[in-house]
């Protein structure tokens, strides 16, 4: 065999085992293999027009005027994304700060534990999880503190796969799902001791109205804490480059439009919570939350390809390459969210409902403390 026979076969091997190794398993350590890429409860057939009517409906979100139609339209983007996002990312649909020394799948769980801790959750507390996905911070919680948790997701097929994972993770017992709208929830009155959302109700196209329902929901002096997506104190309205960053992000990320930070707290109060701690997670000396994004181009090229072949091939529907190259956009715009400091996606707030419910009189309110953590 001469050199360059021996090279191109070697180079030849090299590149189908780096091929097969990274590219056909899972992009994330225990994500969902890319061969299963599916288009959630859509037909196949269905994917294309869907992806087409969710990018119509989402061009400017600012503009919605149909706020109804918004749970459908982000049921739709779920079907859209969920098996993408289980491939890339992992059971754990939201951000987390980089910890130095940690993996990713570490990180995000020590973001999750942190509303464990937080509600003070313990074996015999009924928990919900406002918009639970497919369920990996609900694992988390449950493992930490050992009460039941119970959450609640648009996405019929997001109940699915969170039932499977469940029952995989011997944690069946302790978490249950329900396919529902977090803004008419089919619980009681007064029903759960503490409640949390990770990156969910910014899906709200009025955070008031979740945020009531929660509240309803909740017993008197039950605990709700939330991670929050919101434009921060940096953002500037007038700035350009500000304003297609943050359209940039509510367009990928089926958002009804993105609210400022200080309109958390605010609606907190508005609906009878009383306010217990804010703080924005993403801040230092927290590390960036948007550097496990920057996987770099080869990771990003590799990924789209594979879709490419897949979708080709017929084994990922017609449309996927279109929605991995949204959220391959997505991507960048939460990039340059993050780097510039105006757009943060955990910012914190803890609350309780009051012993004695004081929603009729929410001025009353007004007199609460604030405590703005360092
Ligand atoms: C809270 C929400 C979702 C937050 C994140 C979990 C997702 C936001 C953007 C997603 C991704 C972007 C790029 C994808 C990449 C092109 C693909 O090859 C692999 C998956 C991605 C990394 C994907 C993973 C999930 C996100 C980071 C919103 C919706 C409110
Ligand atoms: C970005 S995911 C976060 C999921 C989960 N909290 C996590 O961190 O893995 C947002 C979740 O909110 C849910 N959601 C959005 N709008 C909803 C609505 N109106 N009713 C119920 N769930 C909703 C979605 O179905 C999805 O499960």
């Amino acid at each position: 065999m001469d050199f360059i026979t021996l090279f191109f076969t070697a180079s030849f091997l090299g590149i189908g085992l780096y091929w097969f190794l990274c590219v056909f398993g899972s992009a994330e350590q225990k994500g969902k293999p890319a061969v299963h890429l599916s288009g959630g409860s859509i037909s196949d057939e269905k994917f294309q027009d869907n992806y087409n009517q969710y990018s119509s409906f989402f061009c400017r979100p600012k503009e919605i005027e149909t706020a109804d139609k918004v749970p459908a339209f982000v049921d739709t983007f779920y079907n859209l994304v969920t098996d993408i996002y289980e491939w890339g990312w992992g059971q754990s649909f939201h951000f987390s700060p980089s910890i130095p020394g940690k993996s990713h799948r570490e990180a995000t769980r020590i973001h999750e534990e942190m509303v464990a801790d937080l509600l003070g959750s313990k074996p015999g507390d009924r928990v919900l999880d406002v918009g639970c996905g497919v369920g990996g911070p609900m694992r988390s919680i449950a493992a930490r503190s050992g009460a039941s948790i119970v959450g609640i997701t648009i996405n019929q097929y997001q109940v699915d796969r969170a039932r499977i994972h469940n029952k995989k993770a011997g944690l069946n017992k302790l978490c249950d799902v329900v396919c529902g709208d977090f803004l008419k929830m089919p619980f009681e009155n007064d029903s759960f001791d503490s409640a949390y959302s990770i990156e969910a109700t910014c899906h709200a196209p009025k955070l008031e109205e979740v945020y009531k329902e929660i509240y309803r929901v909740l017993k008197p002096g039950g605990m709700y804490v939330s991670y929050e997506w919101v434009t921060t104190e940096l953002y500037n309205s007038e700035d350009v480059v500000h304003v297609e960053t943050i359209q940039g992000i509510e367009k990928g990320d089926a958002l009804p439009g993105l609210r400022s930070h200080v309109d958390v707290a605010e609606t907190a109060r508005k609906v009878g919570f009383e306010l217990v701690k804010e703080k924005d997670l993403s801040k230092p000396p927290a590390k960036p939350w948007w550097s496990r994004l920057k996987m770099g181009r080869v990771a990003y090229w590799r990924n789209h390809m594979l879709v490419r072949v897949l979708a080709w091939l017929g084994i990922a529907p017609q449309g996927v390459v279109d929605v991995h190259e949204m959220l391959c956009e997505t991507a960048v715009h939460l990039t340059k969210g993050g780097e510039s400091g105006i757009f943060s996606p955990m910012h914190m707030i803890l609350c309780r409902k009051p012993y004695e419910s004081v929603r009729q009189f929410p001025e009353l309110n007004e007199s609460v403390h604030t405590f703005q953590l360092s």
